[in-house]
């Protein structure tokens, strides 16, 4: 007693009574308590006392089972007479009912159970019992004087366990206070289950509340049922006298391995199978999920059990997380199943739901950090910093379509899906692709990204590109139209011939220059040719054939009007003539297949065609509508053939354009030139373009100071369709950019300077996602000090270096150190770019550029490390070199040398050892060992070393010296010195 205050269980004590007991005694004096921990007045402890003097602990005004009781002839279980809470498994009585019994179960034994007047339960509203439902394998706690066991029905598993449980009998059955979490019907399951388990399922310390006879009898029907009903929530009622058949339902394990995989099969409201086992689980998270599965095979959908556990939390005064537990609990006497189901969990792990499904069955990795760049979704953020409800802004703000055009970035790709970063890459991780947020997606992976999220990709979305040529012309042209020349882009495998089929078409031998046959920048060239008697031209794209130019010829395509495939006939259709075909296609632009190298004795060119017709590319002569020409670049065969075919190609094409006009078009090409500066290659595709005219290329104003075509001829003017090479621009833009004359100086440079602004924002958003990455995409990582970072800000010469590179640092392992791009572009290396790499410790590699005046100063001044290269395989060695050197080094020992104490000497600071150098030398502060015969006796630093009285830096072989410690006196003569340094040994990746 403490101020007054009086709590039910010092009271009991001192009553020597239980603390039931007592809470009956209170609830019949109307004394409001809790439970035994309340407290109460001196008052009430005094009223109390003086009841408790004449109080009987109530009987139960039934016996347990009285029909089975007299049955019993002696009472298998000793029930003890107090702290008799955890009866297990009264209800096994059930599991196996004789036929004398079970009618009287039907009508008395459940009332009789739960029939205590005098403990409302408040939760009376649990539906009758469903037909199959299971039940989860619980051990309720039946605070109960018990009525003598009945002999037969107990299983011997139950007899068991109720000894193991309750070692002294109890005289009667004992109402437990009111629980309003827990109702007798459950109990009932739960308990059967527990004996349908054989009794393996641990003590449950679950107090039941006992419903008022009233309850009972609205749930008549699951006595009737045929058939088990085991229900796994504990929350409907089950026939007791059908229990043990769940048992059988349990055990098939076919259909426990169909529940992580297969959605439920419709079942009546409230049926369980044995599916809803597998929320048995010892992890609660999974528990979690399996029971929300669980539940939804009875019927219900998420969100109307989100509105069930919030209703039922709010009664409670909970947490969410207190329902869990509630459900976890009530799963917990089923551990054995667990044994049974491993193999059903894990699965149902590796194979999380499609997130597409449901919010619920969506990965959750919504993280504040995490956000991505859209304005709409900071606001959010400010808004809420629940992640729950961020969580489902994001996913209100989330596109139902999206449209992809060409390859992006994780990070844009991540934008445009109002999704985090982290998300794209985890995606993109769990296919096998590791990626970093400045990593370029191409299409194909981008839109995977997309419907594994559930959005759609608007169908369609390369002809947007494609159509890019007809949008080049304004309502004004149409009347000014005129034909222009195809545009020709040459694709296919690596090595099938197109640098030589183009070189052969021009009569200049291009390819032989190569170095490594691949081809590095995309040209354009014109051939002049005869069509029907008249003269006509076709403009050639050349594109890369390497594998890393993939995204760049992925650009070609998109001011193409024809596609030729070129096919080697000795080796057929290849990875690269598959992708070339989807790429045209794509981009709605048709095909004339050169079926190429027909020179060779190994070529089969109905190989190719036959090969081709997979997609859908049938020759004309097997009845389909594409043209396949077989050619020989090298014996320049059939090549008139072919541009005839090209031009007949395009003639049905919707060729024009307005020659009368200010030139608009599509960087093909830009290069930063060392002598020239900064250069690009454009495609003319409405208008004349002149010198001296004012055009903005991206973001980059310009004024044609030259143009040379592709003959190295300088002109004045290029029409439609023309490529020419132009110089005087003030940067360098990127390849695909749009440009376009202005005849307004003014407007022209407003514009360059609007875009530049926005891509100075872009760049910014850039280096904010990437710090975002060490906190939210890599945190994972981070936080086990698994991953350290490289970054870097990449610039190069031309676009297609860039992707080069880009390609091949992904080929680098990136599981212990992640290399991450924060900036990659073409053009000379900037102060801005400096600025960039100073806010996030990163280097800058320029490759085949230079550095803008000032750079280098910044560089300096900022500590940044600026490295230039002109091949590309050092770039990438020193790269990996970089990322090796992140790695922790390994602390190696190196021998330094060995002496011998030869003498000894007592000084004043303590014992000078006499040695001799015999191997290698002593060094001043090196670390040491004193040897004595095979023990080493002592280790520290070599803290005085003398080369006779003078202090030394090192003694070396065949010399003597004097050593002394600061912490070591004990030398003897003959003792050996092992000095060894340890140094830092770099690992590898
Ligand atoms: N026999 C024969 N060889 C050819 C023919 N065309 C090209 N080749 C050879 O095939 C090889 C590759 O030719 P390229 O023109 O460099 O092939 P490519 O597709 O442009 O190669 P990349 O630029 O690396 O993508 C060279 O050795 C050519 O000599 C042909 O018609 N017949």
């Amino acid at each position: 007693m403490s101020n007054g205050k009086v709590r039910i269980y010092d009271l009991a004590k001192e009553l020597n009574r239980d603390n039931k007991d007592l809470l009956t005694i209170c609830e019949k004096l109307a004394i409001s308590v809790k439970s035994h921990s309340s407290t109460i007045s001196d008052e009430e402890a005094a009223q109390i006392r003086q009841e408790a003097e004449t109080f009987t602990p109530p009987v139960a005004p039934k016996p347990m089972r009285p029909a089975q009781a007299p049955a019993r002839p002696k009472p298998s279980v000793p029930m003890p007479v107090k702290k008799s809470q955890q009866i297990v498994a009264v209800h096994s009585t059930h599991s196996r009912p004789t036929p004398a019994l079970a009618p009287t179960s039907e009508g008395n034994s459940t009332p009789s159970l739960v029939e205590q007047p005098s403990r409302p339960v408040p939760q009376l509203h649990r539906p009758p019992a469903r037909e199959g439902s299971l039940q989860p394998p619980i051990k309720p706690i039946v605070r109960a004087p018990q009525p003598p066991a009945p002999p037969a029905p107990a299983t011997p598993e139950v007899e068991q366990l109720v000894q193991a449980q309750e070692p002294a009998p109890l005289p009667t059955l004992q109402g437990p206070p009111p629980r309003p979490r827990q109702s007798t019907p459950s109990t009932l399951g739960t308990t059967a289950s527990a004996s349908s388990l054989e009794g393996i399922a641990p003590p449950r310390k679950v107090r039941l509340p006992a419903p008022p006879r009233s309850q009972q009898l609205q749930h008549p029907e699951p006595l009737k049922v045929p058939g088990p009903k085991i229900s796994v929530s504990g929350s409907e009622p089950v026939s007791p006298d059908v229990l043990p058949k769940p048992v059988h339902k349990l055990q098939p394990p076919p259909r426990l391995l169909d529940a992580p995989v297969r959605p439920a099969p419709p079942k009546p409201p409230g049926t369980g199978t044995s599916e809803d086992a597998i929320e048995v689980l010892q992890n609660d998270s999974v528990n979690r999920v399996l029971s929300t599965r669980g539940r939804r095979t009875r019927g219900k959908t998420a969100q109307e059990e989100e509105e069930e556990l919030r209703a039922k939390n709010a009664a409670k005064g909970k947490r969410r997380t207190s329902g869990i537990e509630e459900e976890d609990e009530l799963d917990f006497g089923a551990d054995s199943l667990l044994k049974l189901q491993t193999i059903d969990v894990s699965q149902s792990l590796v194979r999380p739901p499609k997130p597409k499904a449901t919010k619920s069955s969506r990965p959750v990795t919504v993280k504040p950090e995490a956000k991505p760049a859209p304005k709409k979704a900071d606001k959010t953020d400010r808004r809420s910093h629940r992640g729950r409800d961020r969580q489902e802004e994001e996913e209100a703000t989330r596109p139902e379509k999206i449209t992809l055009d060409g390859s992006l970035t994780v990070q844009e790709l991540a934008m445009k899906l109002v999704v985090p970063e982290s998300e794209v890459i985890k995606i993109l991780f769990f296919k096998g692709i590791a990626a970093t947020i400045n990593q370029a997606l191409d299409l194909e992976t981008a839109e995977m990204v997309t419907k594994e999220l559930g959005i759609e990709v608007e169908a369609g979305t390369q002809e947007s590109a494609a159509k890019k040529v007809t949008e080049m012309i304004e309502a004004g042209d149409l009347d000014y139209l005129q034909r222009r020349p195809p545009v020709v882009t040459i694709m296919g495998h690596v090595d099938h011939g197109k640098t030589s089929l183009l070189d052969a078409i021009r009569h200049a031998k291009v390819a032989q220059g190569e170095a490594g046959g691949i081809t590095q920048h995309i040209g354009a060239y014109h051939v002049d040719v005869e069509h029907n008697g008249e003269p006509a031209q076709v403009v050639f794209l050349d594109t890369p054939g390497h594998e890393a130019f993939t995204a760049m010829r992925a650009r070609g395509a998109r001011v193409t009007d024809v596609a030729v495939l070129v096919v080697a006939a000795d080796d057929g259709v290849q990875p690269q003539t598959i992708e070339a075909i989807s790429h045209a296609k794509a981009a709605g632009v048709p095909i004339v297949v050169a079926i190429n190298k027909i020179d060779k004795e190994s070529a089969q060119p109905d190989r190719v065609k036959q090969e081709l017709t997979e997609f859908n590319l049938v020759p004309e002569e097997w009845g389909g509508d594409t043209i396949m020409v077989p050619v020989s670049a090298l014996q320049r065969e059939n090549l008139d053939t072919l541009l005839e075919m090209i031009l007949l190609v395009s003639e049905v094409e919707d060729l024009y354009a307005n020659p009368d006009r200010p030139a608009k078009g599509t960087v093909i090409e830009a290069h930063l030139d060392k002598a020239r500066g900064a250069v690009a290659t454009f495609l003319v595709q409405n208008g004349t373009l002149r010198v001296g005219d004012v055009f903005v290329a991206g973001a980059c104003l310009g004024k044609v100071r030259a143009m040379i075509d592709d003959r190295s001829q300088r002109v004045e003017a290029a029409g439609p369709s023309f490529a020419v090479e132009v110089l005087g621009l003030t940067d360098v833009p990127a390849a695909g950019d749009e440009f376009e004359v202005f005849t307004d100086e003014k407007a022209a440079r407003s514009l360059a300077d609007q875009r530049t602004m926005e891509q100075r924002q872009v760049r910014l958003a850039q280096a904010m996602a990437a710090r975002r990455v060490s906190l939210t995409t890599l945190s994972d990582q981070a936080r086990e000090g698994e991953l350290k970072e490289l970054n870097l800000v990449l610039k190069a010469d031309v676009q297609g270096s860039l992707e080069a590179i880009l390609a091949s640092l992904g080929q680098l392992p990136q599981d212990q150190v992640q290399l991450r791009i924060l900036l990659s572009a073409p053009g000379e290396i900037t102060e801005t770019d400096v600025d960039l790499a100073a806010a996030s410790s990163a280097v800058i590699v320029g490759f085949n550029t230079t550095l803008a005046s000032g750079a280098r100063q910044a560089a300096d001044q900022n500590n940044v490390d600026i490295r230039e290269y002109n091949i590309i395989y050092k770039l990438l060695d020193d790269l990996q070199a970089a990322m090796e050197g992140l790695l922790d080094p390994e602390m190696v020992e190196e021998e330094l040398g060995q002496a011998e104490v030869r003498a000894t000497f007592a000084v004043a600071k303590g014992v000078v050892a006499g040695c001799y150098v015999q191997s290698g030398k002593l060094v001043r502060n090196c670390k040491i060992r004193v040897q004595r015969g095979s023990q080493t006796v002592h280790s520290g630093v070599l803290t005085s070393l003398k080369r006779m009285k003078d202090d030394a830096k090192e003694v070396a072989t065949g010399f003597e010296c004097g050593v002394r410690l600061d912490d070591f006196q004990g030398w003897q003569e003959g003792d050996v010195i092992a000095a060894y340094q340890t140094v830092a040994k770099r690992r590898t990746l």
